[in-house]
């Protein structure tokens, strides 16, 4: 079995708490408060500032050049994706400047710090276990709403839905998921636990993040 799908596995509980989360099956029936999407999306500002660094330390991490342009492609389309959220959150009636005001929720912190932390402290391998529950995770979503259906025709976040549904994106979570098969691959059993308990962990951190956009803490 791929590296990968062992790791969800191994964190199944949590992982199904994050697909199917009540933030996510609101938001794919169009009935999320728009309160809470937007809480939301101010948090996911601050948040993918963040995940950029942890994604600028897997270059500083990479032991060879093929991993350093991953890592670096990965830096550049956060880039490009960060204009995108801007006037997103935009159309959702939040301005740039209340973006750059924001007080980062505790969810937030503890979730990117947590990643940072495991960059700093552990292998390029443990990094990536930290990054990659958000690529599969999301990637997984978008296709679990559209395989079941869920999106009414007139669902005020279909274009989000289709963002994480596209092509671009699926290929960018792959990439991402393949970077880690590659690094898991000579590892032994005991940093393969470590590497199970780091991406459990960062699962169980998306679930407290949709928490936080119902509970707007
Ligand atoms: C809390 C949170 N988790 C995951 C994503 C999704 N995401 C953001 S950047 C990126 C990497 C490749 O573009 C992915 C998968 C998000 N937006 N917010």
């Amino acid at each position: 079995m791929l590296t990968c799908q062992q790791l969800i596995q191994g964190s199944s509980i949590h992982w199904k708490n994050y697909i199917e989360h009540h933030f996510v099956l609101q938001l794919a029936q169009g009935t999320l408060p728009i309160i809470n999407f937007q809480h939301y999306l101010k948090q996911d500002y601050l948040y993918l500032f963040h995940y950029s660094r942890a994604f600028g330390l897997a270059v500083y991490k990479a032991d060879t050049f093929a991993q350093m342009n991953a890592a670096q492609q990965v830096v550049q389309s956060i880039l490009e994706e960060i204009e995108l959220h801007i006037s997103y959150c935009k159309e959702w009636g939040i301005s740039k400047e209340e973006l750059q005001q924001l007080s980062e929720s505790p969810a937030c912190i503890a979730y990117t710090r947590y990643v940072l932390d495991c960059g700093m402290h552990g292998t390029l391998a443990e990094l990536y276990a930290a990054i990659a529950p958000c690529a599969l995770g999301y990637a997984e979503v978008s296709r679990m709403i559209n395989e079941r259906q869920l999106s009414p025709s007139n669902n005020p976040y279909q274009k989000w839905i289709d963002n994480y549904a596209s092509p671009g994106f699926q290929h960018s979570a792959a990439q991402i998921g393949a970077t880690l098969e590659q690094l898991c691959q000579f590892i032994t059993l005991s940093q393969l636990q470590k590497i199970q308990e780091i991406f459990t962990t960062a699962t169980r951190m998306e679930v407290a993040f949709w928490q936080m956009g119902l509970d707007l803490n």
